[in-house]
């Protein structure tokens, strides 16, 4: 007999958070006499992160947020992206401060993101905010990380000693996938490609965290029976978007797992708007309930 897990839906969790933050940016509004203010910086014309970009932007408009879009030419020098990111520092209608990523080649992408403001780093890859993270101190986790993790509570409720496995130790990810889950008190083990007999150690998880960029890789037969599985994957393949897991052999062992698209993307987003929030209420001073989202 095969049973099927359930579809874990990050499109319509993500639209339930994207109308919560909502309201909370009209009360911030309200209030401050001003809306959020999210600035995304886009250098090139990389079709693909046109698209996120344009994705965020409507993401930003619907909620009521202020949306910044600054699209530099693929020859932009770093000391003029630099500049940039200086004047959005200083610029007080900016709450958060986007550098899509990947940047060309003639930019370090660590000088960039070392010269954004740790508390406008809505991205949360700041090594401030990483070290915050790692310690324990208020900052900004990085968008996707947070997003599973959303997902995860909701689907388990208290994560507290179950075993997690997170595959993929990047730092937009995989570390802070396993820095969160470490908080909420599971027994982590990160795996990566020098890892020693993968599916062995991906069957002994209660939790599996798929974040290493390799199509369909994760099988059903690496999966323990009623299994979590979130999917961070997005590879094009044939023109088609599929996750790092091989959904159909998973979902046939799993308990729940999360679809590419319509899983974790879609939470990317919305934690994005979810970090400009907080961002606004910390710069202007306004009081925001921890618990509020
Ligand atoms: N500084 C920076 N921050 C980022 O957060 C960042 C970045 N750079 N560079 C690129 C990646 C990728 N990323 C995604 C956002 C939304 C979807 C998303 O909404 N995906 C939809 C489908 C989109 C489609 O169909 O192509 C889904 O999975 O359902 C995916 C990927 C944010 N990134
Ligand atoms: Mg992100």
């Amino acid at each position: 007999m095969t049973s099927t897990a359930s579809i874990i839906d990050g499109k319509a969790f993500a639209l339930g958070l994207r109308a919560r933050i909502a309201e909370l940016t009209a009360d911030f509004a309200a209030e401050a006499g001003r809306a959020p203010g999210l600035a995304v910086v886009l250098v090139g014309e990389d079709p693909a992160s046109a698209v996120y970009v344009r994705s965020k932007h409507k993401a930003c408009v619907e909620a009521g947020m202020a949306s910044f879009e600054h699209r530099l030419p693929a020859d932009t020098s770093q000391v003029e992206l630099l500049a940039l990111v200086g004047t959005l520092n200083a610029d007080d209608a900016v709450d958060g401060i986007l550098v899509q990523l990947p940047l060309p080649a003639q930019i370090d992408e660590n000088r960039i993101i070392a010269a954004i403001d740790p508390d406008k780093d809505v991205d949360g890859f700041h090594p401030v905010n990483a070290g915050r993270l790692a310690t324990g101190l208020d900052g900004f986790v990085p968008c996707t990380p947070l997003g599973c993790l959303m997902l995860l509570k909701n689907r388990l409720g208290s994560l507290s000693g179950l075993d997690a496995v997170v595959i993929g130790r990047s730092n937009i990810v995989g570390k802070p996938m396993a820095a969160l889950l470490t908080k909420e008190s599971c027994t982590v083990t990160v795996a990566h490609s020098r890892t020693r007999d993968l599916p062995a150690v991906v069957r002994r998880a209660d939790i599996v965290v798929a974040a290493v960029g390799r199509a369909d890789m994760v099988k059903g037969d690496w999966i323990k029976p009623g299994a979590t599985v979130i999917d961070v994957g997005i590879n094009r393949v044939d023109g088609k978007l599929v996750g790092d897991v091989d959904f159909a052999s998973v979902a046939r062992v799993a308990g729940a797992i999360t679809p590419v698209p319509g899983g974790v993307g879609p939470m990317t987003i919305a934690v994005l708007l979810r970090n400009t929030l907080v961002a606004a209420h910390r710069n202007a001073g306004v009081a925001l309930a921890p618990d509020a989202i």
